[in-house]
Order: C-alpha cells, then structure tokens, then sequence
C-alpha cells in the first residue's frame, strides 16, 4: 500500500532517482535522472525487461510516473493504465470513457500527456475535461470534476495534472478552435476548485478577474472582439515548480484566430499569449509574464516544457528558466522576476532577425504580410513541439528535438466572423479558426528532425543528431552521461551526452514521440518508453513501416525478454478507378482543406500516419464516401459527422480532388 508521493518525498527523489515521481522527474522539470548502473560504457546490455500492450491505435504521449513500484501511464482517449514496475504486469485499469463525438474538437489527436500521482491518489484530465482522482492502489474512482468553463466551445484537455502545494492544476486546449485559455486548481483530497486564472482578457464590458487581466487587456484592440472567439492563451502542456520562490511556471498558446490583425486590428502585444507566466500556485495570484511572442501570427504557442535550473552566467549563479517554444529561439530567463537574459535561434528562423537587450524580438516585416504567402520558418509545427526536453547538469546542456515542418500559410483577408468556415481554412469546416488559407504552392522550406544538445550559457549548439524526418520523441538525460530518445522511425536510441555519439539502438514497432524515464528497483536501474505514433503530424505523416499498437518497453542491463511481435504497416495501392468530373478538382481541393487535411493528409502524397490516407484506400471507400461523411461507421473511432455541414455535391467535388490527385501523382508509364 502506498501513501506517497508528498512534496517531502518528490524533492528527496531528486537525489535517489528511484523513483519518476512527477511528470518532468522533479519539480523542475529537468528529465534527468541521477541513477549510474546504465553508464556510456555499458549502454550495449541493455535489453528488454518486459513490454506491455496499451491497446491502442493513436498517439502515445505519456511520461509514465513510477511510485514505490507502481508504473502509472496513459494511453489514447486517456485511459490510465497501472503497472507492476518490476514485470509489467497489469494491475487495474481505468477507462474514463471519452464520448468519441469528442475527437474532431481535438486539433491534434485523442492524445494524453500523462497522469499526476499525490498522496495515494492518481490524477488524470479526460480529453473531454474532467479530472478524475482515481486510488492509487486500486485504480478506484474517488472524485470527478468538470474542468471546462463553458460547454458550448471546444476546449479539450490532452496534457498532464500537476500538484503543486496540495492543489491539482490542469489547463486545457483549443486555441485553434475558438476558446478562451486558463488554469484550475482543485485541492487534491478533495476536488474542490482553489483558483482559477485566465491568461486572456474577457468581454470588457465586463468586469475584470483580476488586475493582471485589467492590464493585459490594454494589449487587445477591442474592435477585434477576441472574446468572441476567446482569444486563445490555451496551456496545454507546460508547468513546473520552484518551492523555494514558491512560484509556478506555465507557458501560454497562441491567439485565436491566428492573425494577429484580425483578433487586434490595432496591433498589441496580445497579453498573455505566447509568454512564460509566473503564478503563486497556493492562491492563483499573477507574479511576472515574460512574453516570447508579442502579437502572435504564426500559432507561436509557448507551451513546450519549461525546465528550471541554477546556472553560472558571466560568473554569477543564476536562478533561470530554459525554454525552446514554437518560434525556434533558445529562452534563458530569470525566474526570480521573469528577467530577459538571452535568447539565440536553435534552428533557421525567417520572422525574426534576434532579441534585443530587453528581450523584444527584432521582427522581419514579410512576417506580417497582409497579401503574400509566407512559409514561416519555423512553421506551426513549430522548431520544437511539445516533445519534452531534458537538462543534465552534469554535462551543462539540454537536449530537445527540433525540426521544420514546411507549410505555406496566407492571410484571408476577407476572414470576419469568429468561427466562420470557408473552404481552404484549414479544417474550419469543423470549427477552426485560423483565418488563414493554405497556399497550394509548394514551400521553400526542408522538412528535418534532428536531436540537438544545446549550451545554455554560451546559447550555442553544442553537437546534433540528424534524423531522417521530422516528430521525433522527448529526451531523457542520465547520471550515467547518456540521453534517450525515440525516433519518428521507430527507434529508441541512447547517445553519449558529451559527445552525441550512438551507443546503443533497439527497434521500437512503432513511432516515438513521448519521453523515457528511468527509475531503480530491487538493484536494477530501468529504462521505459511507451510507445506509439501519432500527435499533430503522426496522424497524416509517418517514417516507419511498422504500426505496432501502442506498447511501454521497460529496458535493462542484460534483460532477456522477447520483443513483442511487430505489426507491418499496410500501404495500399495508389487509389484509381474512382469515377470523377475533372472540373470538380479545384473546389474540391478547397472543401478538402477545410474537412479533412490535417486529419487524413494530401492523398497520395502522404502515406497515412495512424489515420488513414485516401489516396491509399480502397476504391470503394471513396466510391461510398458519402456513406462514411454522414453519420458514418467510424463516427465511433473520432471522425466528425458532416450532417448538415457538407452537401452531397461537397461529397462529390471532395471525391474528385482525392483521385484526382491519386492520378496526378501516378508515375507515367
Ligand atoms: O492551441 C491549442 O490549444 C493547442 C492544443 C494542443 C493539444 O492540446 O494537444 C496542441 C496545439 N495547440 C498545437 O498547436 C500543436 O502543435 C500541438 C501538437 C500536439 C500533439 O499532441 O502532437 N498538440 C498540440
Ligand atoms: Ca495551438
């Protein structure tokens, strides 16, 4: 029976390493283990432990927590899976039961970042917004709460709980959609709500929460009326703690819609989107904002991990903040007062030239561009996503995965109404609001995944890893001078921390995007991922040919067990034979942009991540497409049904973009 973990015992853990008590490892967010059994010199024994099945076909995001042997990890559709730490054996399950009508409110799959574990108690937000505090032990449910403010918008909740002083924290997502962002804090025995804080202003004709809000809401221009879409400010990942300051961290998304003229026609920086946020965790009350992004274009969010560590700067020991956001700009900043010190790109940027003293980026003016396509460099995938981030202190650098995703984006300058949909909006047909088109021209851009441990203090690369594409997994950094990642082509790799070289690889079955953690046990020092592809990208996007439902590897010196049998990936042949009026293509390809892109990606052209291609189906799928569209037999596994929002003849001109695309690609004999 276990009555851990407490605040006493997670920063005690700090020291041992027996434990992945917290989501980041510590407080801090640092990922890095202090455990040395797995050391660079031995990292070639290492073999499988044990594996485990999460049955599941989507994204796997989850940091697994370990506690006094129990392994507590999430699968899609935030399902909490208790584990055996030692065997992988089960020990309960718990299912939350997320209406599956949910899914299309999701921009970025039925994904889920972990669970919170306090005190005896596992908690974990459900992607349609409660938290649910289940028994440790049992996996038996003790209290449920609502977290979502209004049920009229699509706000969904992918990331991990935190607990911070007694309370239970959890933000929420849909800032692509059309929702106004905040946090919540629940006392942990009780649920009962502690304090809520909005990181954007409401209606102001209303009163404001609070001062913090009175001030940010002289950065809006009210003839944008950004309460009606909410504004965005969504915090969906990041957050961590320093009990010391007594301070919480959380980083902020962006502005609904995208364009910055269009929530704000009169400009401002938009408070606080896009920033890292200092709150007092026992009371909700704001400390300091420091802004990344000011004003917005490019879905910037700041929500990538924030780590928190003391480093040595020009001869004094600092109190900092590290942070790698969307933007592709390196972040170090004084946690004690949200001080700027420095900040330098860690990947090709083309919207800003740097920093400047007082931290304000120095922007290009195309960036802003009102009627030219800009393929904005990092795109809005970002130069890093949400694939956590460690820090060694060992070796004095973080590792994070960076990357570009090219996407050609343009202004709609006819774009009103909060919430309108209008064919080539990027999914607005089911309630996104970018106000943005996407150009069919062909970005400029390279796409690229590489790994990269970069130097704090001097803000310089320090050594990379190339990978052969883009969405590669979260890092874990040990004691033992190794780094863990897993790759996008289904891998799980450890590095020497010094020098970057490989040291070891293991097959993975499927695609990484989630973060290892380690943890010690009866002797034994363990290595864990949970596996599965997916996320934003990996549901259109895929580099490995293996679809292996989502599984957690446990790894250790000379384990013995037998890797699970993997599952082939299945490309079909390039669609053809599907019946078509040519003229149909080009409206088609608009209502396709609008319906069904980021969910199935260009047919054809991509080769389907964990949802399926419709250049690659078979033809009677397409034939009967309509019979899928409306109310259709998947509405069960998360697709919307387009009663009422699509026409037949939509159906039709949908059908023709998608063999018509199949046949333009066909090589010619
Ligand atoms: O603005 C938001 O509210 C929001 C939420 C989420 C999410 O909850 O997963 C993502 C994003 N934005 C986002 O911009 C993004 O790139 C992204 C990637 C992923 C993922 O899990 O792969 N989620 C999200
Ligand atoms: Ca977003």
């Amino acid at each position: 029976d276990q009555a851990g973990p407490d605040e006493a015992s997670i920063l005690a853990n700090r020291d041992s390493g027996k434990d992945w008590p917290s989501h980041g490892f510590d407080y801090a967010g640092t990922r890095f283990s202090p455990l040395t059994q797995i050391t660079s010199k031995n990292v070639d024994k290492l073999g499988l432990a044990w594996s485990y099945n999460l049955e599941s076909t989507r994204g796997i995001e989850a940091t697994p927590i370990v506690v006094d042997g129990t392994m507590y990890v999430t699968a899609s559709w935030s399902v909490v899976h208790a584990l055996d730490a030692k065997t992988g054996k089960r020990l309960w399950s718990y299912d939350p039961k997320v209406p599956r009508e949910k899914a299309y409110q999701a921009c970025c799959d039925v994904v889920n970042r972990g669970v919170a574990v306090y005190k005896g108690k596992v908690f974990v937000g459900s992607l349609d917004g409660r938290l649910v505090a289940l028994d440790a032990n049992s996996g038996k449910k003790l209290w449920e709460t609502d977290t979502i403010i209004d049920r009229s918008r699509p706000y969904t909740v992918t990331g991990a709980p935190r607990v911070f002083r007694g309370n239970v924290i959890i933000g929420n997502g849909g800032a692509e959609f059309g929702v106004r962002g905040y946090i919540t804090a629940y006392d942990a025995e009780t649920g009962k709500q502690k304090w809520r804080w909005f990181t954007v202003p409401g209606d102001p004709a209303k009163p404001y929460e609070n001062e913090a809000m009175a001030k940010a809401a002289k950065t809006w221009d009210p003839k944008g009326k950004y309460w009606e879409s909410g504004g965005g400010g969504t915090v969906w990942n990041s957050m961590v703690f320093d009990p010391e300051l007594n301070l919480m961290y959380i980083g902020t998304g962006n502005g609904t819609p995208w364009v910055h003229r269009k929530r704000s026609p009169a400009g401002g920086d938009n408070l606080y989107l896009a920033s890292i946020v200092a709150i007092n965790p026992e009371t909700g009350d704001y400390v300091w904002h420091y802004q990344e992004t000011p004003g917005d274009n490019w879905d910037y969010t700041s929500t990538q991990d924030l780590i928190l560590a003391d480093i040595k700067i020009d001869g004094k020991l600092r109190k900092v903040i590290m942070h790698a956001p969307k933007n592709g700009f390196f972040f170090v900043v004084d946690r004690t007062n949200g001080k700027f010190i420095s900040a330098q790109n860690f990947v090709d940027v083309n919207w800003a030239t740097g920093y400047d003293k007082d931290g304000r980026p120095i922007e290009i003016a195309e960036a802003r561009s009102e009627d030219k396509p800009f393929d904005a460099i990092p795109g809005p995938f970002g130069g890093h996503n949400w694939h956590s981030m460690s820090y060694s202190p060992k070796t004095g650098l973080a590792y994070f995965p960076a990357q570009n995703i090219p996407l050609n984006l343009m202004e709609d300058k006819n774009w009103k109404k909060h919430g309108s949909n209008k064919p080539g909006q990027p999914m607005s047909g089911i309630g996104w609001n970018t106000g943005m088109l996407i150009n069919a021209e062909t970005p400029s851009s390279k796409p690229f995944g590489r790994l990269l441990a970069w130097d704090p203090v001097k803000q310089q690369e320090r050594w990379r890893y190339e990978h052969v594409a883009p969405w590669n997994g979260g890092t874990l950094s040990t004691a033992g001078n190794l780094v863990f990642q897993g790759t996008a082509d289904a891998r799980l790799m450890a590095f020497d921390a010094g020098s970057g070289d490989v040291l070891w690889q293991s097959p993975m079955g499927t695609g990484v995007i989630a973060a290892p953690i380690s943890y010690q046990m009866d002797g034994d020092q363990y290595i864990t991922i949970a596996a599965g592809w997916g996320g934003v990208f990996g549901q259109t996007q895929r580099a490995s040919d293996t679809a292996t439902p989502g599984t957690v590897y446990t790894f250790k010196l000379n384990g013995k067990a037998q890797m699970p049998e993997f599952t082939q990936y299945q490309l079909g042949n390039l669609l053809s034979g599907v019946k078509y009026d040519p003229a149909l293509v080009e409206e088609g390809t608009y209502l396709y942009v609008s319906n069904c892109v980021f969910c199935h990606g260009v047919p054809g052209v991509d080769k389907g991540g964990n949802i399926p291609n419709l250049g690659y189906v078979d033809k009677s799928f397409i034939e009967n497409l309509d019979k899928f569209v409306f109310n259709g037999p998947f509405v069960s596994r998360g697709m919307p049904d387009f009663t009422g929002k699509l026409s037949a003849e939509d159906v039709e001109k949908i059908k023709a973009f998608i063999q018509g695309t199949a046949d333009a690609i066909r090589p010619k004999k």
